[in-house]
């Protein structure tokens, strides 16, 4: 009897030419006001892409659009080729709001494992997120009792849990010292090496230079989806921030 070769699974290196996230025409209003205006791009499959503007620009509107948790007026949305919010991406997608999204009462494996099984995910899971995010050693502390840097990190675990193929993630470096916020990056950038996709807001905008590409919003606008290389070359800025304001200041679409 002819038996098959046993199937390994393998994780294949990304390959950037699927598209994770397609967006064309899109439109929210939020009570009436209108708060993103005709935007269209796309994000292919494997890119960390860093979503900037100044307050009040639509970074985390556009985010709860991209995640279902927002309804939105007009316009084309697709992510990993679905509509947000069906059944299909449920699993696929990680998603951590501004803030912390983990109960401090709990412990970190307690949130993570929490959040397993609302997804259906196994408690094996919940400690390979914790791990993901250097936690290990920390997994039976109660957030109230986490450093920041810690707490957001256990926040990011559970967005983890499950291996999801989208992370969007708003913020996750606020407030965070320069060494936490490197380690962060660096889980980012090897999530990505593994071929995840990630969309992260940010003030900051060195972290740019962290991301393949950036969105720049401005008032519900999409001034430029660049390069960092190109965002600096084509503001003629001295440093990210510098290109950031002359892009801002000028108004104009790249
Ligand atoms: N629930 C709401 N009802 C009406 N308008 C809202 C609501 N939430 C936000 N807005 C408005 O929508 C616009 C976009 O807000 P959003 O929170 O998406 O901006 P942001 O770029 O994420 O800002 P920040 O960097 O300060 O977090 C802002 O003008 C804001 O005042």
């Amino acid at each position: 009897m002819w038996l098959a070769p046993a199937l390994r699974t393998v994780r294949l290196a990304p390959v950037r030419t699927e598209t994770a996230i397609r967006v064309q025409g899109l439109d929210v209003a939020l009570r009436g006001s209108d708060v993103l205006h005709d935007l269209a791009f796309e994000i292919l499959r494997g890119a960390i892409v860093g979503l900037m503007g100044p307050s009040g620009a639509g970074k985390t509107t556009l985010m709860r659009a991209i995640v279902g948790a927002q309804r939105v007026k007009g316009g084309e949305l697709r992510v990993l080729g679905h509509r947000p919010g069906t059944a299909e991406l449920r699993h696929r997608v990680g998603y951590v709001t501004q803030g912390l999204s983990v109960y401090r009462d709990l412990t970190v494996q307690q949130n993570a494992e929490y959040f397993a099984a609302l997804q259906g995910h196994s408690r094996a899971s919940a400690m390979d997120a914790v791990a993901a995010v250097g936690l290990s050693d920390f997994a039976r502390r109660r957030v109230d009792r986490l450093s920041g840097g810690q707490a957001s990190r256990a926040s990011l675990a559970c967005a983890l849990v499950g291996d999801p193929a989208l992370l969007v993630l708003d913020e996750p470096t606020v407030g965070l010292d320069p060494v936490t916020r490197e380690e962060i990056w660096q889980h980012l950038q090897g999530l990505a090496g593994q071929g995840t996709t990630i969309l992260v807001s940010s003030h900051v905008m060195d972290e740019a230079a962290r991301c393949d590409s950036v969105l720049l919003l401005r008032d519900g606008r999409l001034l430029a989806h660049l390069t960092p290389g190109q965002l600096l070359e084509r503001t003629g800025g001295t440093s990210y921030d510098d290109a950031f304001l002359r892009l801002i200041r000028s108004g104009e679409s790249m």
